[in-house]
């Protein structure tokens, strides 16, 4: 499957060594003013090639809006739009043509499909997730217009956990660190990760400020579930905890539960869901990435034939997937918030009646 949503749908196209990646939004509400810098910089947060941490391959992932757009504003059609591959090195993966990278979905793809794109995993590449930051950004631009923010930043890096949440430094920081405090000590691990040509995981939060009540539909649509399922659908994601998370499951109950008064909840252990719909309150999922497969230590493997055969990894990657990977679970978050916002719409006859009254 390569399309996700519901009411407010994309689906993304592309591999990493391909020509192009790029997406189609479709169900997008006519009349959005489309502000295209906003759209670019979204890009520009995740792009590769920016700095150390990051991996070296050099993508101006410029995108290029070709349809549901006139005049600045969208349209109702569909919107689509391409990012082209400038930086392809596809020879560095010669040598991984008939063999299984541990840690990726070489093997996976392989037995499944009898064929895969071996260029830097083709469309299993983390390169994919360029397309859906174009995605999010048209489902910011929406979520704008009802006054819903979505923001992220990285919590914990390598075991390296923040004990305070600034969203206001994130931009500032080449890791998007939210507590400037431990910064510089998650640095110094994926850079002492790096210099040991191996990698480390990490921790991204997703923080949803004024989000209405009443997002999420029950029962087999639950915003929890749908925000795990986005979640869950970006490339080295392992686990997603929302509000508490696995906290939740070792306090008793009187301290898991959020005493509500006139004023609203005076916690938010729940994590701003309850019921699998949203209650007005943040929300707030930890997203936590496992390691980078991609090392450049040599590994244990076999190949296509199934022979015993040693694994050395060539090209550029990122020593912490979830540095840039927290832009994208921002983005996926921003999607799933934009589908279940026009899904209840229709929550209510009265809403209804309001769209039809003459
Ligand atoms: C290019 C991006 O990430 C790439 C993700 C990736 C992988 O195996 O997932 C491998 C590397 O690319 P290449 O195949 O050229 O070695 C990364 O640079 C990007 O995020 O835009």
């Amino acid at each position: 499957m390569n399309t996700f949503g519901h009411r407010f749908r994309f689906s993304t196209f592309g591999e990493s060594h391909g020509k192009a990646l790029g997406c189609i939004v479709d169900g997008v509400p006519a009349g959005i003013k489309i502000d295209e810098e906003f759209i670019q910089n979204e890009m520009d947060r995740r792009k590769p090639g920016k700095n150390k941490y990051a991996t070296a391959r050099k993508e101006g992932d410029k995108v290029e809006i070709l349809s549901g757009v006139f005049e600045g504003i969208t349209t109702g059609t569909s919107i689509s739009m391409v990012i082209f591959n400038e930086n392809q090195k596809s020879k560095d993966y010669t040598n991984v043509k008939d063999l299984f990278r541990p840690g990726h979905a070489d093997f996976t793809y392989f037995n499944k499909y009898g064929t895969r794109d071996y260029r830097g995993g083709g469309r299993s590449s983390a390169r994919e997730t360029a397309a859906r930051v174009a995605a999010g950004a048209i489902a910011k631009l929406m979520l704008k217009e009802l006054e819903i923010e979505v923001q992220s930043g990285i919590c914990a890096i390598d075991g390296v956990e923040a004990s305070e949440y600034d969203f206001s430094s994130v931009s500032d920081s080449e890791i998007f660190a939210l507590d400037k405090n431990v910064e510089q000590a998650q640095k110094d691990a994926i850079l002492a990760a790096k210099n040991k040509h191996n990698s480390v995981g990490g921790v991204a939060l997703v923080n949803v400020k004024n989000a209405p009540i009443g997002l999420g539909e029950p029962l087999y649509f639950k915003l929890d579930s749908q925000i795990a399922n986005a979640m869950m659908s970006i490339n080295a994601v392992k686990a997603v905890e929302i509000g508490d998370g696995t906290l939740s499951s070792k306090v008793k109950g009187y301290d898991n539960n959020d005493q509500i008064r006139k004023d609203g909840f005076k916690t938010n252990h729940s994590g701003g869901i309850l019921g699998g719909i949203s209650n007005g309150d943040d929300i707030n999922v930890k997203v936590y990435f496992k390691s980078t497969p991609s090392i450049f230590i040599k590994q244990e493997t076999v190949d296509i034939h199934n022979d015993e055969v040693d694994c050395e990894l060539k090209g550029r990657h990122d020593p912490c997937v979830a540095v840039r990977g927290s832009v994208v679970a921002e983005s996926m978050m921003a999607l799933v918030l934009a589908d279940m916002a026009l899904l209840n719409m229709s929550s209510k006859i009265e809403n209804v009646k309001k769209v039809y009254s003459k």
